[in-house]
């Protein structure tokens, strides 16, 4: 079995048992495994099953249809569109993102109207997100998926502002509304196994040709992710001031019958810089190791959870955050304006 550096936290169990470890494994590590989270395997399976399909088999040209829209985050990415570390080469890997979407019935890639209809906004030009035929046809599977993270995502935030020693324990979860447009996005992502994009294959450079998802830290508040059984590759550098030790994230199994693996969680940018540096926001990457038993692609399933637009990221109320700020005031911004800051980092728009 493949030694695990990473806390297993499980929330199903009582929360006076977890709250200490999970605290723990924010501020350290900022990853951790969450157990107990009640999806089952089966279902998984299902989601990886679709993306394997979507990107095998759909024609090139028809997925470069439904392209990503830079101002909404929404549709595909195709092999080399991203760079998340400036200093190295392109990544290597091809996505869908899923956006725009009501947590409490399920809809996504909603139009720009409809998704802001409930705020009374006045949206003058409508931005269609339309969702490719092979996932309309599979909607209800992405759509349970997407509502029962969120969930997911909502009950680790509680926790920790439980652990936080937060008075209201819903100081997050309430900027956290399922049906309040936010940046959250539901991502599947594709890493093949050989590079094969002329530029960077002849290069001798081994991190050019392994690396499939350059060093970068998450921006948003937390990221929920499903991986595959032998399909490893993802890794964390804990410490900065050894930028070339890098620990791998292994496969683990949940220790629930039937239900799938545990959710591989971090803590993004946002919440780091809203718990002035308390939540740990780790740098991490996707490398493929050279002489790894490997046979297959790596896929991914990822959720990027966004707290609501508007939601103000005011101090949060907790002594041990007071202490980390030292009597220093964040600037005020709200999570929308925080995340635009960050995507023009990485897409240079
Ligand atoms: O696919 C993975 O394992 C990591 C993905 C990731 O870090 C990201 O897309 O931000
Ligand atoms: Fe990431």
């Amino acid at each position: 079995m493949t030694s695990n550096p990473l806390a297993v936290i499980d929330i199903s169990k009582p929360q006076e048992e977890i709250t200490p470890g999970l605290l723990a494994a924010a501020v350290k590590q900022g990853f951790l495994f969450v157990d107990g989270h009640g999806i089952p395997k089966d279902q998984v399976d299902k989601l990886f099953e679709l993306s394997k399909e979507y990107f095998t088999t759909t024609p090139e040209k028809e997925k470069l249809k439904y392209l990503i829209n830079p101002d909404n985050n929404i549709g595909y990415t195709h092999f080399g569109s991203e760079q998340l570390d400036p200093r190295k080469t392109k990544d290597f890997k091809e996505g869908y993102n899923f956006g725009y979407i009501d947590f409490e019935t399920g809809e996504f890639n909603q139009s720009k109207q409809d998704y802001y209809r409930s705020k009374n906004k006045d949206i003058k030009e409508d931005v269609q997100n339309p969702i490719p035929p092979y996932f309309k046809q599979n909607s209800q599977l992405l759509s349970d998926t997407m509502i029962r993270l969120h969930q997911i995502a909502r009950e680790i935030m509680k926790l920790i502002a439980i652990s936080l020693n937060i008075e209201n324990q819903q100081f997050f979860t309430e900027k956290l509304r399922p049906k309040e447009p936010n940046g959250s996005i539901f991502r599947i992502l594709r890493y093949p196994l050989i590079r094969n994009d002329g530029n960077d294959i002849n290069s001798t450079d081994e991190d050019l040709l392994s690396i499939r998802a350059g060093a970068h830290t998450d921006y948003g508040a937390l990221t929920l992710l499903f991986q595959k059984e032998a399909q490893q590759g993802l890794q964390l550098q804990l410490d900065e001031d050894n930028p070339d030790e890098w620990l791998n994230v292994p496969y683990i199994k949940s220790a629930h019958k039937d239900m799938a693996a545990p959710l591989v969680v971090n803590f993004g940018d946002l919440l780091n810089f809203w718990t002035q540096g308390v939540l740990k926001s780790t740098t991490h990457r996707v490398k493929f190791s050279p002489g790894e038993t490997r046979n297959s692609d790596r896929y991914s399933i990822v959720f990027f959870v966004h707290p609501e637009n508007d939601a103000r990221l005011e101090p949060v109320p907790s002594d041990i955050v007071r202490k980390a700020a030292n009597g220093e005031d964040i600037p005020q911004m709200t999570a929308l304006e925080h995340l635009q800051q960050r995507l023009k980092e990485t897409y240079n728009w």
